[in-house]
């Protein structure tokens, strides 16, 4: 059962909200799926699902090295992986990578994206994948190749015959050939950003027209109708069974269920010692305390919580609840309840693909410091009865009053040239002060540029933190310095204590003030 919070909560708010309320935006870039944000002879989502399938085309599972490991990020020159596509998917998703998102889980995600919205089948999202830090070995197949290398190729990868068929026709329903790139495939004729002959008559949309339109030999797939049989490696292929998978794609149920197999399965082709997590699930009420802080004397907490409640047909609160209650339980035992309101801003909603929705909650009060906030529990009331949500078992979902972030924090630009200083403020409960193993710390991510990638590297620092003279009651104050280069000033830290007894208390995944010092 979910447990909030968790540390792949923010990735999957990435998933599944795309617009509306509170949306993230990540999807924007494919959607629609023919434009995203494509510019002439380029479609960005079949450029993701490219991207995924060259970077993780390298696996050995002999050694089990290579899968998807971001590894691609050093590999854009190599022959195998022609064009702009690989570099432009990275800068793509460079502003979503964080301490909690590594480069290959987001390649991950782009491709899970792009077949969602293309119409294609959901493909079930697992995590934890780890980036590569250099470049690995060759291995992509390419359309030059016999079949027997391309065969070999799928091999070494851990997939069979069947599978080879059905991956190469699943992503070759989307997209095309660049001219620019492969002349020798399209012909010298006309070579230009626009000249891109397509797989399949519908290049955005995730059917069986590629399919279809080789088994009846009327197409324009230029990797099977292709003047020069060499290159006619989607021919090869699509034929290495008899055409037998190839019958069995027709279906278009079949289709869409094997596509989401073997995506499903080429996504999850990681390094061995890569352990993934369980495929992603949707949370039917998540909670979101986005403001937990001292006000200026110190005397509240300043919150400002928002649950989110899936309305989804047939998974979620169809019918609005008749009340979303919060229940605070403080430090002393008392419990206090407040009322949440459905949110306004976008008609307090947000959307998803495959038809998903969520309604919206807020609760926006302040808490007294001296009593303290130990936890909440969410209480729903619908026309079925009301419904008390205790985070999975566990009593409540915490407000980890232990550490809190200080709103003094800000960034100092007057330093060295090309870097900023951060001046990082913590609060920590004064009676956990004297049970202190160490300073409080930050635990600070940098996103450090490096050498022949697109995409920076984020590397996380463990700064010490120092007590300063001003403290309010229940409360002392720490200051940390984090320096970081300017061009990678939007960031996130954590912030946390460790005491005697082994126990962290921590404030996570905060994004660096903007406020000058
Ligand atoms: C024998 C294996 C394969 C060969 C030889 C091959 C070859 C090619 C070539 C030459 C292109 C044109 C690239 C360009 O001009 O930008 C291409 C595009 C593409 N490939 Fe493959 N491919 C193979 C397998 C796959 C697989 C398994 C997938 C995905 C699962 C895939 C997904 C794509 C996509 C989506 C495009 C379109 C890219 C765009 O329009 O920008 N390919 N492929």
């Amino acid at each position: 059962e979910y447990v909030w919070p968790t540390k792949y909560d923010h990735f999957e708010d990435m998933l599944v909200m795309h617009s509306g309320y509170r949306r993230f935006g990540f999807g924007d870039l494919v959607v629609p799926c023919s434009f995203g944000s494509n510019t002439v002879g380029r479609q960005t989502a079949a450029e993701w699902v490219r991207t995924a399938f060259h970077d993780m085309a390298t696996f050995d599972h002999t050694t089990g090295k290579g899968g998807l490991d971001a590894s691609i990020m050093f590999e854009t020159e190599s022959g195998e992986n022609a064009g702009t596509a690989f570099n432009s998917t990275l800068s793509d998703i460079w502003e979503f990578v964080s301490p909690r998102t590594s480069v290959s889980d987001m390649i991950a995600l782009a491709l899970v994206a792009s077949v969602a919205s293309c119409g294609g089948p959901e493909v079930p999202l697992r995590l934890g994948r780890i980036d590569a830090t250099e470049a690995g070995p060759l291995g992509v197949p390419e359309p030059q190749d016999s079949l027997e290398t391309i065969q070999a190729d799928f091999d070494r990868m851990g997939l069979t015959t069947e599978e080879m068929i059905a991956l190469v026709a699943c992503g070759h329903t989307l997209g095309g050939v660049h001219s620019e790139d492969f002349p020798d495939i399209t012909g010298p004729e006309d070579v230009s950003a626009s000249n891109v002959p397509k797989f399949d008559n519908t290049h955005a949309e995730f059917d069986t027209a590629v399919v279809d339109e080789y088994l009846s030999n009327k197409g324009i797939n230029p990797l099977v109708f292709g003047k020069n049989e060499t290159t006619n490696s989607d021919k090869r292929v699509f034929g290495a069974d008899g055409n037998v998978t190839m019958h069995k794609l027709a279906d278009a149920a079949t289709f869409s269920s094997t596509c989401a197999e073997v995506f499903e399965k080429m996504i999850n082709v990681v390094p061995s010692t890569v352990t993934l997590s369980e495929p992603i699930q949707l949370v039917k009420v998540k909670p979101y305390l986005d403001t937990f802080k001292l006000n200026s004397d110190g005397t509240k907490f300043e919150v400002e919580l928002h649950v989110r409640l899936r309305s989804t047909k047939g998974k979620g609160y169809e019918s609005p609840p008749s009340s979303v209650t919060i229940d605070v339980l403080d430090r002393k035992g008392n419990r206090t309840s407040l009322q949440a309101a459905h949110a306004t801003l976008k008609g307090g909603q947000s959307y998803g693909f495959f038809s998903e929705t969520f309604d919206w909650y807020l609760l926006t009060t302040e808490l007294d410091v001296a009593a303290g906030a130990e936890s909440f529990k969410i209480h729903i009331s619908t026309s079925e009865g009301e419904e008390v949500l205790d985070n999975g078992g566990t009593g409540g979902y915490p407000f980890n009053d232990g550490v809190i972030a200080g709103t003094q924090s800000c960034l100092d630009t007057t330093g060295t040239q090309g870097n900023v200083t951060f001046d990082l403020y913590s609060a920590v409960r004064s009676d956990l002060v004297q049970d202190l193993d160490g300073a409080p710390w930050v635990s600070f991510a940098h996103r450090m540029p490096q050498q022949g990638a697109v995409t920076p590297r984020i590397v996380v620092e463990k700064i010490s933190m120092a007590e300063v003279t001003a403290s309010v009651d229940g409360y002392k104050f720490f200051k940390g310095k984090a320096t970081t280069p300017s061009s990678g000033w939007s960031t996130r830290y954590d912030l946390g204590i460790t005491l005697k007894d082994g126990k962290e208390v921590t404030r996570e995944f905060i994004r660096t003030p903007s406020t000058s010092c």
